[in-house]
């Protein structure tokens, strides 16, 4: 293993690219192209000089040519021996000036400008000028060079020739001896010879068809003291004299050449930056894939090394710890850590096998094959096993490992990792009971009770009916909680777990599926004999007082009992009928078992569907309320109305309170219901002015704290005078829970209600209720109304309950009044108001109006009641 450092930094950008690669190429590019245009111009400018050079020695070439051109015609003209007779030994002017002779020919013809015959003496004997015979001195005409050309001319046999002025013009002159061919030349002394001289202008005229004969463009001459042009030949005299230049155009095959090279060569750099710009936008991309691949090694480089890091931080933070064997399994190395984790030295293991120092605690195929030397040289993982650790403890880990190769490839054993997760598989262990088993009690919890209940259901397959479920549920459990606190609760259930598992056999299954809900599964020979002994006991053990925090508590407990196939065998079903059992143990009064029969579920399924019909009752506005009149038995009028619900079923018919009202408190749609009929009562008793409604409230409404609310709402809403509102309690509603029953109470008056104590003496008829609050009524149970008559016990209950009533200064009220004399009765014995039958059940509103309207009062026959 070994880490790739950190790039040095291979990224290339713009700025450096442009640095190291653009601008060095645009300079070569430059330097290139100016080498290059230096030789061209270079070059252009040689061949301009050598076109120059060759130029001008043509120009004295053809100078040379018409000077010998000159001489050439000259010297025939002097060896004429008619020149040397007409102009030599006599001058014959005539004679000369004849054209043909030294005439107009020598002008028109020959084209030269002046000829002279000058005798020994100097003298100038002819003169023609251009063409016509003038009276000149040639000497005056041509004042410089010509004396020494004439002398010259004079010594040599050759004409003498130069360039000579006159005037501005610069001529070209050739100067020799009159001498025919027929005198020998030697003989004669060059002082007594006669001289003829030609001399030629060099005009513009001259120079443009020599310039033409000798290519030379626009020759022409130029004086002396003008510039100089860069193709001349300068004319010197004979004597030295600056006379001036010829100077022509030479052609400029260098130009021409530039000419010719120039746009191609600018085209070739224009193409050749184009492939520049190519090549650098190729480089440019290149170098970027480059820069890329550079940074995406870089970072594969940094991966590898955070990798590696973090692989040796884990490595060394973990518990891991690595070994090696030989191809027989003996342990041959250990890492660092095997010592740590372990606390036994790698000496004292090295040379075991794996199977003297590890053993499985599973039973895994994977080790009996890596033992038994089957393992075929393959890699395996996830082995749990077990060693001891220096202080001889079990401990549990996992182990890992692959095949390992020689040099040669051949097997030389395993190499792996062990992994110690004894603390893992003790969490996990924990995890598990956590998950199956109920906190609080340690008893199984719900998951755990359907699983063994269904290994319980498959053995019973084989044993038909042995499987009982147990459902329990505590009676008065909530006050435990409400009054004592959830601790209390919690002390009580750990307590009341106890004595269930004491009550049961090893096989049964305790569970405690929530809240104060327990099951039981047991397994029976004798069923269900022996689920109802084990109910007995229990019904027994629990009653016995809990004792939590120094106090003595009491609870019972309800039951219900579901047989295997007596009920079905599903698991769900099962527990399911347990509970529909309890249900029925519980409506039974608590504390006793039920077990389940069919017709139960068939109750709870017609029960459910009433639920809903009551349900839809509410919505559908199926409910309505009746009245029945509470006559006072001083003054013989109606003087209050009871408020009693009705439901018209669209099929059922009407159907009473009692079907209904224990249901709607069940499901908790008493609240609404209550608050409904309160709301119509109270609206109906504005129409009856000299009345007072009275209304039920359910226990389960006073457990409601919205409860005082509602009525202050509802009297706002309708605008009842308070006082004309009575609501009718039970005692139940405080057997509950008295003091926040009274709290209500109180509230309630203090909005301006009467409070009615109803069907007094049916329930605890606690004399402490009466005390601890002022109710304004009591009313007397209609069952000591039906069945008093005069000497039993029930008349002698109603005599008691009315004095106990005038005593704390409360109206009594007797219901269930059918007949004359319990109505004489109950007046004689000084009840003040009484309701029933036999005045009138309870009719809807409008009937009840028109009864209101008719009352007239009754008659109570007081005589034949004393008699009786
Ligand atoms: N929480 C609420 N409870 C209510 C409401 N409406 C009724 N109830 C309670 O339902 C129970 C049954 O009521 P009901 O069937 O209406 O019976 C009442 C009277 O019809 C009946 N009664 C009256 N006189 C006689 C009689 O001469 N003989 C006879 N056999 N029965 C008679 O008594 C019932 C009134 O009882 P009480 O309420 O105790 O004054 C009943 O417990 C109602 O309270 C409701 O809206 N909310």
């Amino acid at each position: 293993m070994h880490f790739i450092g950190k790039s040095s930094g291979v990224a290339f950008n713009g700025e450096k690219f442009t640095r190291r690669i653009i601008l060095p190429l645009a300079a070569l590019m430059i330097v290139a192209f100016t080498v290059v245009l230096a030789f061209v111009i270079v070059s252009a400018d040689g061949q301009n000089r050598l076109e120059v050079e060759a130029s001008t020695k043509l120009a004295k070439t053809a100078l040379t040519v018409k000077t010998r051109e000159v001489a050439r015609n000259l010297r025939d003209y002097a060896v004429w021996e008619d020149v040397y007779n007409n102009l030599h030994l006599a001058v014959d002017v005539e004679w000369a000036s004849t054209d043909g002779n030294v005439g107009a020919n020598i002008f028109e013809g020959l084209g030269y400008e002046m000829a002279f015959a000058i005798n020994s003496q100097k003298r100038t004997v002819y003169a023609v000028i251009e063409g016509k015979p003038k009276d000149v001195d040639a000497l005056s005409l041509i004042p410089q060079g010509l004396a020494t050309l004439l002398s010259q001319g004079a010594s040599r046999s050759e004409p003498a020739t130069g360039l000579l002025k006159s005037g501005e013009d610069v001529l070209i002159v050739a100067a020799t001896g009159i001498v025919p061919p027929s005198i020998n030349r030697s003989t004669l002394n060059p002082d007594d010879i006669s001289m003829l001289v030609f001399a030629k202008k060099l005009d513009e005229k001259f120079l443009a068809r020599m310039g033409e004969e000798y290519l030379l463009s626009n020759l022409v001459f130029m004086p002396a003291g003008t510039a100089e042009a860069s193709a001349s030949v300068p004319l010197v005299s004979e004597e030295g004299q600056d006379l001036g230049y010829i100077t022509w155009s030479p052609a400029e095959p260098g130009y021409e050449l530039l000419r010719l090279l120039l746009p191609p060569l600018a085209a070739a750099v224009v193409v050749l930056a184009a492939f520049a710009v190519l090549v650098v936008r190729n480089a440019r991309r290149s170098t970027h894939a480059l820069e890329e691949s550079a940074k995406t090694v870089e970072a594969f480089a940094q991966t590898l090394q955070e990798s590696e890091m973090r692989f040796r931080d884990v490595a060394e933070a973990s518990s891991d710890w690595i070994w090696e064997c030989d191809p027989d399994l003996h342990l041959v190395y250990f890492s660092a850590r095997f010592s740590e984790v372990t606390g036994l030295s790698a000496a004292s293991v090295l040379g075991k096998t794996l199977e003297q120092f590890f053993s499985s605690d599973t039973e895994s195929d994977g080790w009996q094959l890596l033992v038994e030397g089957t393992h075929g040289q393959s890699s395996f993982r996830d082995l749990r096993c077990c060693y001891r650790d220096a202080n001889g403890q079990s401990r549990i880990c996992r182990l890992a490992g692959r095949p390992i190769s020689n040099s040669h490839g051949t097997f030389s054993g395993f190499r792996g990792t062990a992994t110690d997760i004894t603390d893992e598989v003790q969490a996990q262990a924990r995890a598990t009971h956590l998950a199956l088993h109920d906190a609080l009690t340690g008893l199984p919890n719900r998951v755990l009770f359907r699983d063994r209940l269904n290994l319980a259901l498959s053995g019973k397959r084989r044993n038909p009916s042995r499987v009982a479920v147990i459902c329990l549920d505590l009676d008065h459990f909530k006050e435990v909680n409400d009054t004592l606190g959830h601790g209390a609760g919690d002390v009580l259930l750990q307590q009341l777990s106890d004595r269930l598992q004491a009550c049961t056999k090893s096989n049964d299954t305790v569970a405690r599926l929530g809240g104060d809900e327990f099951a039981i599964i047991q397994i029976g020979a004798n069923q269900p004999f022996e689920s109802e002994q084990l109910c007995r006991t229990l019904i027994e053990v629990i009653r016995a007082p809990f004792h939590v925090d120094d106090q003595e508590l009491h609870v019972g407990v309800s039951i219900g009992i579901a047989i295997a196939d007596m009920s079905g065998d599903d698991p769900e079903r099962l527990l399911k009928n347990a509970d529909i059992a309890l249900y029925r143990a519980k409506q039974a009064g608590r504390a006793t078992y039920r077990i389940f029969e069919a017709k139960m579920d068939q109750e709870l399924q017609a029960r459910k569907a009433l639920e809903y019909d009551l349900r839809q009752a509410v919505l559908k506005h199926e409910l309505e309320v009746h009245y029945q009149p509470l006559i006072d038995l001083d003054s013989k009028s109606i003087v209050a109305v009871e408020a009693l619900v009705r439901w018209r079923h669209p099929s059922r018919g009407l159907v009473s309170p009692m079907d209904f009202i224990p249901l709607a408190e069940e499901t908790g749609l008493i609240v609404g219901i209550g608050e409904w009929v309160l709301e119509k009562a109270c609206t109906q008793a504005l129409s009856w002015p000299q009345l007072r409604v009275a209304v039920n409230l359910s226990p389960i409404q006073f457990r409601n704290r919205d409860l005082i609310e509602t009525v202050r709402d509802v009297l706002t809403r309708t605008g009842l005078e308070p006082a004309r509102l009575e609501l009718e309690i039970t005692e139940s509603v405080l057997i509950n829970d008295a003091s926040s029953a009274l709290d209500i109470l109180n509230a309630l008056k203090d909005l301006g209600v009467r409070i009615a104590m109803d069907d007094f003496g049916t329930g605890y008829s606690s004399l402490g209720y009466l005390n601890s609050f002022p109710f304004d009524k009591i009313k007397i149970d209609r069952s000591f109304i039906g069945d008093m008559n005069g000497k039993d016990k029930s008349s002698a209950i109603v005599r008691s309950v009315i004095t106990l009533g005038q005593s704390l200064n409360m109206t009594t009220t007797a219901e269930g009044v059918e007949t004359a004399e319990q109505a004489t009765f109950l007046t004689q014995e000084g009840c003040n108001q009484i309701q029933g039958y036999y005045f009138s059940r309870p009719i809807a509103a409008d009937e009840f109006t028109i009864f209101l309207e008719n009352w007239t009062g009754f008659e109570t026959n007081l005589s034949s009641v004393a008699a009786a």
